[in-house]
């Protein structure tokens, strides 16, 4: 079994001091950064682009950050995040009419690349482009704001997505992402999950490592 990540949703953190934020919710035990990029087009909320993903690297942030581009079309952002220090680069097939082409742009930019599926889209765009990714994120709310409640019919997809990437033979961590909590973590985990996003469920928290060591614990009751 693979080591489980806990991917964070800067979504939630506190945009006046997102350095000491980040920083902060690091040093509770966090694996990765997870980057919510929205372009009030392809969902209906405005945040963050490459400038402040830069400053974070600037700042001093070394962990990966996962950039989840909810925004269309994606290839500029692509080359813009990856120049600014994106580690993976996350993408929903909708939003470009070149697919292939996309995450080949994520791949040749030095950038680990997935696809994102939101609850209602189908998983046929996997069927070509398998060997092209290191991610795969099952959305589990409709995307564009944090603090939404977990969709239930997302444990029946992430269980066919983990079928697809056993039988494939690659290596490709599958994410899930909103309405992520304590309490439904290791639900989620044993539903195939291995990289897990969680805004609202961390950051409302004032004990980031409290969170977090509690996502854990219930995460390793699958292990043993
Ligand atoms: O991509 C997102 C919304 O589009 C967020 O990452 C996601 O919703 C996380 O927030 P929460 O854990 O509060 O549900």
């Amino acid at each position: 079994m693979r080591p489980f990540l806990i991917a964070p949703s800067i979504l939630s953190a506190d945009f006046a001091r997102l350095g000491e934020d980040v920083d902060a919710v690091l040093n509770a035990g966090a694996d990765v950064v997870h980057f919510d990029v929205m372009d009030n087009h392809y969902v209906p909320n405005l945040t963050i682009g490459p400038m402040v993903c830069k400053a974070l690297r600037d700042y001093g942030v070394t962990a990966e950050i996962d950039v989840h581009l909810m925004v269309k079309p994606v290839d500029r952002m692509i080359v813009d995040f990856a120049k600014a220090g994106a580690s993976i680069i996350t993408f929903h097939p909708e939003a470009t009419e070149h697919l292939d082409r996309s995450l080949q742009l994520i791949k040749e930019s030095g950038c680990k690349a997935g696809l994102v599926f939101n609850p209602g889209t189908p998983l046929h765009c996997l069927d070509h482009v398998m060997d092209k990714l290191d991610v795969i994120l099952l959305m589990s709310v409709n995307p564009g704001f944090g603090g939404q409640s977990f969709i239930p019919s997302t444990l029946d997809k992430l269980r066919q997505v983990k079928k697809l990437i056993e039988a494939s033979g690659y290596d490709i961590r599958l994410q899930v992402d909103g309405g992520v909590k304590v309490d439904n973590i290791a639900e989620i985990a044993a539903a195939g999950a291995d990289m897990f996003v969680a805004g609202s469920a961390i950051f409302n928290k004032p004990d980031y490592k409290e969170v977090i060591d509690d996502m854990r614990s219930e995460l390793a009751k699958l292990e043993s």
